[in-house]
């Protein structure tokens, strides 16, 4: 996959391209991709356009948290068979470019577009007044194709879409996927919710830091990844998950927090004990996939304690990922 991140002189050709912010690329985004990696039995390239919003928002002092790092995104779109990832910069100019300009500048001018595929609420342009029936209305004359693709519903736990405990969680309901219900979902722990709307496992990918180095005096060896700020993380905790090394997926357990017992970190960790793997990681790239929350992180009386309790954290998430998943994945 080709990534393009921060330029506006982009010049391609006989594409089909997906518009669209993609944060998460749940089953909903997967479906804009599905549909223009169709076209390349046509010999079209598919090409997923995002904007690079970070400039914009810490000109305003923002900075926004999002399911997945830039990193995170590109991995999973090159996986989903994406040609072109393009982060098109989102300046004072490209927000108040007429709708109408847009197609006809960017679109079809730079991109290349000939299939134009955007989700049915998609909005884009000066006062957000491009849409699907916009680019249906311009297909004709500047020569290409629009698909507006229908929202993916999911039926989740009604508990969970009214924030009413008292209805039981087996009552289900309806609901459009989207990426404001998957950061709810994230934000309190509920990662089968929020892996049902994702369609892939919710992932952190980053490059394996030091630590104090005594996780391998108790036992218990564990992975540090520092995602940063940006990354939206689910509450500290204990989380039943799987670690991709060289492609190899692993039964894991992760904890996600500050460590009290040991130190409060300033900035919250995700560690993980690789469960049957060996060898020295330091500096390399590795994925984890949470799956369950099994339990909050707590400051225990002293090591042996903490000690403990994370051997039997494996156990259970041994017996959770053996029970929910086939081959880890
Ligand atoms: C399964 C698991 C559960 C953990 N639970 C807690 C916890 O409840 N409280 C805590 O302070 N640290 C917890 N930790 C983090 C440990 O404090 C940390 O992994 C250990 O001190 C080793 O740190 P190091 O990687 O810096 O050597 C947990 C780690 C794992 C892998
Ligand atoms: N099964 C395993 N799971 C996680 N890390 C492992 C494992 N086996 C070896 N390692 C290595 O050990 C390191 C973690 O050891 P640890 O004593 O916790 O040190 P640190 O505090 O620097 O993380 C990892 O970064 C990795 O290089």
């Amino acid at each position: 996959m080709i990534f393009i991140s921060g330029t506006k002189e982009i010049w391609l050709e006989n594409t089909a391209v997906a518009i669209g912010k993609f944060d998460g690329l749940h089953r909903g985004h997967q479906s804009l991709i599905q549909k223009i990696n169709s076209y390349k039995s046509h010999h079209m390239t598919s090409v997923v356009l995002t904007f690079n919003y970070n400039p914009a928002c810490r000109l305003k002092g923002q900075n926004p948290v999002l399911i997945y790092t830039s990193l995170e995104r590109r991995i999973i779109a090159s996986r989903l068979g994406v040609d072109v990832l393009i982060e098109y910069p989102f300046t004072d100019e490209t927000a108040h470019m007429e709708a109408k300009d847009f197609i006809q500048e960017v679109l079809i001018g730079r991109l290349g577009a000939r299939h134009i595929v955007v989700g049915e609420d998609f909005h884009f342009g000066r006062e957000r007044r491009g849409d699907g029936a916009l680019l249906t209305g311009m297909s004709l004359p500047l020569g290409y194709s629009a698909h507006i693709c229908p929202k993916i519903h999911t039926e989740l736990p009604k508990s969970f879409l009214s924030d009413d405990p008292a209805i039981p969680a087996d009552v289900k309901d309806e609901a459009d996927i989207s990426a404001t219900l998957i950061r709810k979902a994230i934000s309190r722990g509920e990662i089968e919710i929020a892996n049902d709307m994702l369609g892939i496992p919710y992932t952190i990918i980053g490059e394996v830091v030091h630590g104090r180095e005594i996780g391998r005096t108790i036992g218990m060896p564990t992975a540090n990844l520092e995602p940063g700020p940006t990354k939206l993380l689910p509450p500290n905790g204990v989380y039943a998950s799987a670690a991709v090394i060289d492609r190899r997926v692993y039964p894991a357990v992760t904890n996600v927090g500050r460590n009290p017992t040991v130190a409060q970190n300033q900035n919250r960790r995700v560690e993980t004990y690789i469960h049957g793997f060996s060898g020295n990681i330091y500096g390399r790239q590795i994925e984890v996939r949470l799956y369950h929350f099994a339990r909050p992180e707590r400051k225990f009386e002293n090591l042996d304690a903490l000690k403990a309790q994370m051997h039997r954290d494996m156990e259970n998430s041994l017996a959770y990922m053996e029970k929910n998943l086939r081959d880890g994945q």
